[in-house]
């Protein structure tokens, strides 16, 4: 696969830790090709900002130009503007750009530096509200970015919220609140996006460090290079999240002050992704958070190795998987009332119990409790919806769909029996909202989460692919249509069998 094509809009960091010199560290850490349209060349070293300087207008704008005509963006970051008539000239490009090729369009508001010091013209932060805003898809600013834009002081979960609906009310299309600053937020750094619909918060611990410079840039060009990749914005969040927590943790003093954030590379350590704070917690009361929560781990797997796991609509099928040897299944009914199932339920949980397998039930969680099923299967929208601790106290284990990192995350926080990792393939089985996750990122989230779950890849794995997917080291494969549209479905079973868990 090409590079992505991310650019950076920002200012020249003469002491190479945070603007144009942090971006195109960070694009190229996370795989991206940056280009660099310089806003403003910066004198400064680790303790102080001595000079900013505008490059002439016309510079400004030829790189534009250059960079539109060849080299088309992904993503676009936008750091420091020197002032408002670079911000205003860059709304009418970004404009165009968006007509032309919808790139995603990230603004971290720089307007002082981390030591306090202004780095751009008063004339700013109007021009940005006014014509840059509408023009965005995301703003991330810090808290004393925050207030100063939207007048409002993140002093606390409603104001913060307050803040945040105020700059979508000016033309954002989100925002991403840093809580780098956030005082009342104790030892978690805690995050705030929110796209007018739904609400994420991201809680890290507190890294006491005082090498971070260039943090703001870093974070906004790693979301920008991960969207440029075809993540949703919400994987980008936790995924740039990561590489600052890492390269915050592997920062150095260079100079007499605040170090640089470092670049390590693609983010692997479970420990540097935020935690997405879910109802229940200590921290989602004070949040605001309400919803459904567990009081504690689901019932664990026997194995972290499921094996062949097939997923059918009937109880001739499983009757069928079973005699062959399958010992992880699933009874997926789809669109029926409860009564017009429960009979098979009933049916699936005897056979399971008789075989001694590991039969999980699809939706239909009330059922699976009432009939004493091994297992219940859901999806993210359940999470809200369902009895999840009616499921836990029953002592049913639970299996999570998950499709990438920030569902993997929020349902890690469940503590669930195993994590589906879905869908890897294009599939004809299920109309799929997000994109196939292919084979590289599998091999991510397996290396992310093999220590904690069994995990279990699911979509579009023919038997042809199983080898592949099997090299990922996921310990499970589930599949519906490489069985149920076999020509020969016991051969099928007995040859997926054998290059599954043989
Ligand atoms: C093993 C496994 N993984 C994923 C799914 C999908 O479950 P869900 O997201 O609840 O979607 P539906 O199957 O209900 O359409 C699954 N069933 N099994
Ligand atoms: C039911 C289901 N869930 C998926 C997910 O990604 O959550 S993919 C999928 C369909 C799997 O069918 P097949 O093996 O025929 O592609
Ligand atoms: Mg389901």
């Amino acid at each position: 696969m090409t590079k992505p094509i991310v650019w950076t809009i920002a200012g020249s960091d003469s002491g190479g830790g945070a603007g144009i010199q942090a971006d195109l560290h960070t694009i190229q850490a996370l795989g991206g090709h940056g280009c660099s349209v310089i806003s403003a060349i910066t004198a400064q070293n680790s303790v102080s900002v001595s000079m900013v300087e505008p490059v002439l207008m016309q510079a400004f704008t030829s790189q534009l130009v250059s960079l539109a005509t060849d080299m088309q963006a992904g993503a676009i970051k936008i750091g420091l503007l020197p002032g408002g008539l670079r911000a205003e000239v860059l709304a009418r490009y970004l404009k165009e750009y968006r007509r032309q090729w919808q790139p995603y369009v990230v603004l971290d508001p720089v307007a002082i530096a981390s030591t306090g010091q202004a780095m751009a013209e008063a004339n700013l932060l109007p021009a940005i509200k006014q014509h840059l805003l509408p023009e965005v898809d995301l703003i991330t600013p810090n808290a004393v970015e925050l207030e100063a834009l939207s007048g409002i002081v993140p002093d606390s979960p409603a104001n913060v919220r307050a803040g945040a609906a105020a700059l979508r009310e000016m033309g954002a299309g989100a925002v991403l609140v840093k809580g780098g600053h956030l005082d009342w937020t104790g030892d978690q750094a805690i995050d705030f996006y929110s796209d007018g619909e739904r609400e994420i918060w991201l809680a890290s611990p507190r890294l006491e460090t005082r090498h971070g410079h260039g943090t703001g840039c870093t974070l906004s060009s790693a979301i920008a290079t991960a969207v440029a990749q075809d993540y949703p914005i919400e994987d980008a969040l936790v995924l740039a999240k990561a590489y600052v927590n890492q390269g915050l943790k592997g920062a150095e003093a260079i100079g007499a002050g605040a170090g640089p954030v470092a670049h390590l590379g693609w983010p692997t350590e479970l420990a540097d992704f935020p935690a997405v704070v879910m109802p229940g917690t200590a921290l989602a009361a004070q949040l605001g958070i309400n919803g459904p929560s567990t009081r504690g781990e689901f019932a664990p797997m026997d194995t972290l190795q499921l094996g062949l796991y097939p997923v059918v609509t009937t109880i001739a099928w499983l009757e069928r998987l079973l005699e062959q040897g399958v010992r992880t299944l699933q009874l997926r009914i789809k669109d029926k009332t409860d009564a017009e199932v429960e009979e098979d339920i009933q049916a699936a949980v005897e056979l399971g119990k008789r075989y001694q397998a590991r039969l999980f039930i699809n939706d239909y969680w009330r059922l699976a409790i009432k009939h004493g099923a091994y297992g219940v299967h859901l999806g993210q929208e359940d999470i809200e919806v369902a009895d999840l601790e009616a499921i836990r106290a029953a002592g049913l284990k639970l299996g999570l769909s998950t499709h990438g990192y920030y569902e993997m995350l929020r349902a890690r926080e469940l503590k669930p029996s195993y994590l589906a990792l879905g869908h890897i393939f294009p599939t004809k089985t299920k109309d799929m909202p997000s994109r196939p996750q292919g084979l590289e990122r599998l091999h991510r989230y397996v290396a992310l989460m093999e220590a904690e779950f069994p995990l279990v890849a699911i979509g579009g794995i023919s038997k042809d692919r199983v080898p592949l997917v099997a090299q990922t080291g996921v310990g499970s494969i589930a599949l519906v249509t490489a069985i149920t549209e076999a020509p020969d479905p016991d051969a099928a079973i007995r040859e997926l069998l054998e290059l599954v868990e043989g």
